[in-house]
């Protein structure tokens, strides 16, 4: 699966109609709709860092993001695995670092598919697929001592009008099973926190990681934001949560195969308390709303697969 060619890092031309653009400089992919969405995905971690909706941005990036390979990019949409959070004692991962190595290794751009669907226009392409892999040749020496299983991961970005989905294949390669869990750790922008609603959380067990990892049940339906909030929502019976502003919908979070969802905001103590997170009221412009599979671990046996992944739609 990640074995296949590389490809152009330009499509073609086509006199059928308006067609993506996508352009490969070695560091990042960007791809880019007739209709004004587009998605910029860094090579590093194989973070989506950038997707536009109109021309108009939906993630949220620190001013302060080290885009350098030297640390984890802060913002945007971070793919976690093997392990999220720090990694517990006694376990397969617990020499890999707090959210795991996916988002800090260089993945590999494997190419693009684009398709049609008719609904702008005939011969026009309305959706792109972007996919990135990652095996154990990509890891650097320390990441693969510490996780020696033979894995592969493919990781396809699909951006469509006012949509991006994000969808994980993950494939054991070996002959002994692993444990992982996985999370799109997806940073979000809003123009005031304070008029912010989170929806789609009724009836959902949580824990929070503030109260000493105590669990919950969530209190009616919607969730304001009004201090540190960190709480891993955990087996939800429905498949979206959104994001509301003043009332109306902004943003929503659709899980494909994922139970669980994070929700964080550092607020203003935990903002000062991260080096890479600038402006420091950047909180107040931001929500995690953060879709994955981390409520205890996935088994994949021997030569076995597992996908799961999100849709995300802008109401932007
Ligand atoms: O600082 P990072 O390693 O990127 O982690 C940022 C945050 O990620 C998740 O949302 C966790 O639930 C938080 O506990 C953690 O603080």
């Amino acid at each position: 699966m990640v074995d296949r060619a590389h490809k152009p890092s330009a499509l073609s031309p086509s006199t059928t109609g308006p067609q993506p653009t996508v352009h490969s400089d070695g560091k990042k992919v960007t791809a880019s709709l007739p209709s004004g969405d587009s998605v910029e995905v860094m090579l590093y971690g194989a973070t989506v860092i950038s997707w536009k909706s109109n021309g108009k941005e939906n993630l949220w990036l620190s001013s302060n993001a080290h885009m350098d390979g030297s640390k984890a990019i802060r913002g945007g949409v971070p793919v976690v695995f093997p392990n999220f959070g720090p990694a517990p004692k006694n376990h397969a991962t617990s020499a890999l670092p707090q959210h795991g190595f996916a988002r800090i290794s260089n993945w590999e751009y494997l190419g693009t598919t684009s398709s049609e669907s008719g609904d702008q226009g005939k011969g026009s392409d309305d959706s792109i697929r972007l996919d990135f892999g990652l095996t154990p040749n990509n890891l650097s020496d320390d990441m693969r001592k510490a996780w020696s299983y033979d894995f592969s991961l493919q990781y396809s970005v699909t951006l469509s009008k006012d949509g991006l989905q994000t969808m994980l294949n993950v494939r054991n390669q070996g002959d002994k099973p692993f444990d992982f869990q996985t999370l799109f750790h997806t940073y979000f922008t809003v123009p005031d926190i304070s008029k912010v609603k989170v929806t789609g959380l009724s009836g959902v067990r949580y824990i929070d990681k503030i109260l000493n990892a105590t669990e919950h049940d969530s209190k009616g339906n919607d969730l304001r934001i009004e201090g540190t909030v960190d709480r891993v929502y955990k087996s939800f019976p429905q498949d979206t949560t959104s994001i509301l502003v003043d009332d109306k919908p902004r943003l929503d979070v659709i899980r494909d195969n994922m139970q669980d969802t994070v929700i964080w905001n550092p607020w203003k103590e935990g903002a000062e308390a991260i080096a890479d997170f600038a402006p420091k009221d950047g909180y107040k412009n931001m929500i995690c709303v953060e879709a994955g599979a981390v409520n205890g671990w996935i088994t994949l046996e021997a030569q076995d697969g597992f996908e799961a992944g999100q849709a995300l739609k802008s109401h932007l």
